[in-house]
């Protein structure tokens, strides 16, 4: 289902969209391409020149409409989350209230978009800059998060006066189908909001060509950021990038590490580890490493594998084939490279009525620098152990040399927190806290992990452009 200038259109082409526990398929929706593309864009074109002489007050009550039709079907929501992306229905709930968590923020950054007057440098001239919506927005989006993703991007982006077209991941584009039902409903003019779903490449190809698509907003891996960066230089578009993730937690020797191994479980098994903040390396000062990769194991092997709609599952499938083999892969390089598996290591064999991609919460022991899973993303339920020596040794191999979006420490030494938020390159930083996304902080990543934030008054931002008015009154 495309929903084009406030009307669902059908295609020819179809897709089947397939639950990653079972295999079955879910639903089967129709797909749109090149032209779809340019339509939606013209759209969205013309129906700005309205939308941005909205005033906050009335751009508010539409996203306050959302978030009321929204609350109304949060289990509906949520059933949908779990069966496209598999994740547990109580991470799905959870989602479900983030995603309307933005709705129902940038409802109120709406009416509070503020510019400045400057004081002049001649008596006859009054100098002002002035705030105004950045245009027509390209939003893509991942499967991880198929519902909070889009509102982390919509949301702001209505609130500022701009109109959207929207491309979601084909894995799970039934979430993006359900809240543009919610967009319908609130009677958001036409045009404000479009939905395409289809081959990435040639929607992807139209978003970043088109002169009148003035901001790329991606969620996703840094490869395909980077490409959407090259290809939307050849218009110099607005952009924001919120792409891979390798996060450290180093534990040092004064925490306390019941805290620790809990903060690891938080961070690592939320979402199968598919999320781009997911710890990827645990580094414990070697005094304590072997009491944590105990108390760590003894926890993991604790937790519940298999299909999320059932009741006490911790831990999903992973979202395809290609997610398992890649886990698998490293799992194995890691013993090639004389890790010691704790626990897991293996695809999970689940005596339940499942077709899917479950790898059993794993935790690897004396993980060293060489093997793949001290660079690559994971991706996946696996907790690697590392070792070090002092401060200056972690903060060194904490820091990667490409990635640098989350990291976490976990120390009672107050100047080695205050130390360790100075000197960790990453854009989100936790103390002593491996769950620290709030929706009033800014999220996003330095480096190859993106750029631009969202959340808070840092994700309107993104959407708006400021304007420096000189008025002379000689
Ligand atoms: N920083 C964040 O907030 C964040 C959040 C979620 C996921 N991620 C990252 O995303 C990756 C996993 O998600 P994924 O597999 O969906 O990433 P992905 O980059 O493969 O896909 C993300 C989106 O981009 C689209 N896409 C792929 N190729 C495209 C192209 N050529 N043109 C236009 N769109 C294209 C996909 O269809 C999907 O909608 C991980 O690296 C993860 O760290 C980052
Ligand atoms: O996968 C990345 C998401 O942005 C994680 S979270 O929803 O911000 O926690």
């Amino acid at each position: 289902m495309l929903y084009i200038n406030g009307k669902w259109i059908q295609t020819e082409n179809t897709f089947e969209v397939t639950n990653p526990a079972t295999g079955e398929t879910i639903e089967t929706i129709s797909l749109g391409g090149k032209e779809e593309t340019i339509e939606a864009i013209a759209r969205a074109k013309d129906a700005f020149k309205q939308w941005r002489k909205t005033t906050g007050n009335q751009r508010s009550n539409y996203l306050k409409k959302v978030v009321q039709l929204m609350n109304e079907r949060s289990d509906m929501l949520a059933e949908t989350i779990t069966k496209e992306n598999g994740k547990p229905l109580a991470d799905a709930k959870s989602e479900v209230a983030s995603a309307i968590n933005y709705l129902d923020w940038y409802a109120e950054e709406a009416k509070r978009i503020y510019g400045d007057t400057l004081s002049p440098s001649h008596p006859d001239k009054h100098l002002m800059v002035i705030r105004q919506p950045v245009g027509v927005c390209a939003a893509i989006t991942p499967w991880n998060f198929p519902l909070s993703m889009i509102t982390r991007k919509i949301a702001p982006a209505l609130a500022a006066g701009c109109t959207v077209v929207l491309k979601p991941a084909l894995q799970t584009p039934l979430s993006a189908v359900k809240v543009f039902e919610c967009f319908h409903e609130a009677e958001l003019p036409e045009g404000v909001v479009n939905l395409l779903i289809g081959a990435a490449d040639e929607i992807g190809s139209e978003m970043t060509s088109s002169p009148d698509v003035r901001k790329i907003t991606f969620t996703g891996s840094t490869p395909i950021g980077k490409k959407l960066l090259r290809d939307s230089a050849s218009t110099v578009k607005k952009a924001s990038m919120e792409l891979g993730g390798h996060a450290p937690l180093i534990v040092f020797e004064d925490a306390d590490i019941d805290e620790a191994v809990q903060g690891v479980m938080q961070s690592k098994f939320k979402n199968s580890g598919q999320t781009c903040i997911s710890t990827n390396r645990v580094y414990v000062a070697e005094s304590i490493a072997d009491e944590f990769g105990e108390k760590l194991a003894e926890k993991t092997s604790k937790l519940q594998v298999g299909n999320g709609l059932q009741d006490g599952i911790n831990v999903g499938p992973l979202i395809n084939e290609n997610a398992l083999k890649k886990v698998k892969e490293q799992v194995e390089d890691a013993r090639d490279n004389n890790g010691k598996v704790l626990c897991g290591g293996k695809e999970a064999d689940l005596n339940q009525d499942v077709n899917g991609h479950f790898y059993e919460p794993t935790v690897i022991q004396y993980a060293n620098d060489q093997m793949r899973i001290a660079t690559e993303e994971t991706f996946g339920p696996v907790a690697p152990i590392f070792t070090f020596k002092d401060e200056d040794e972690v903060i060194e191999r904490a820091n990667h040399d490409s990635y640098g979006l989350a990291a976490y420490c976990f120390t009672q030494d107050l100047g080695r927190g205050l130390r360790m938020m100075q000197e960790l390159d990453y854009g989100i930083v936790g103390i002593n806290d491996s769950l620290p996304i709030v929706i009033q902080a800014p999220f996003g990543g330095v480096k190859e992990s993106g750029m631009g934030k969202e959340g808070g008054k840092y994700g309107l931002e993104e959407y708006l452009e400021e304007k420096y008015v000189s008025l002379s009154t000689k």
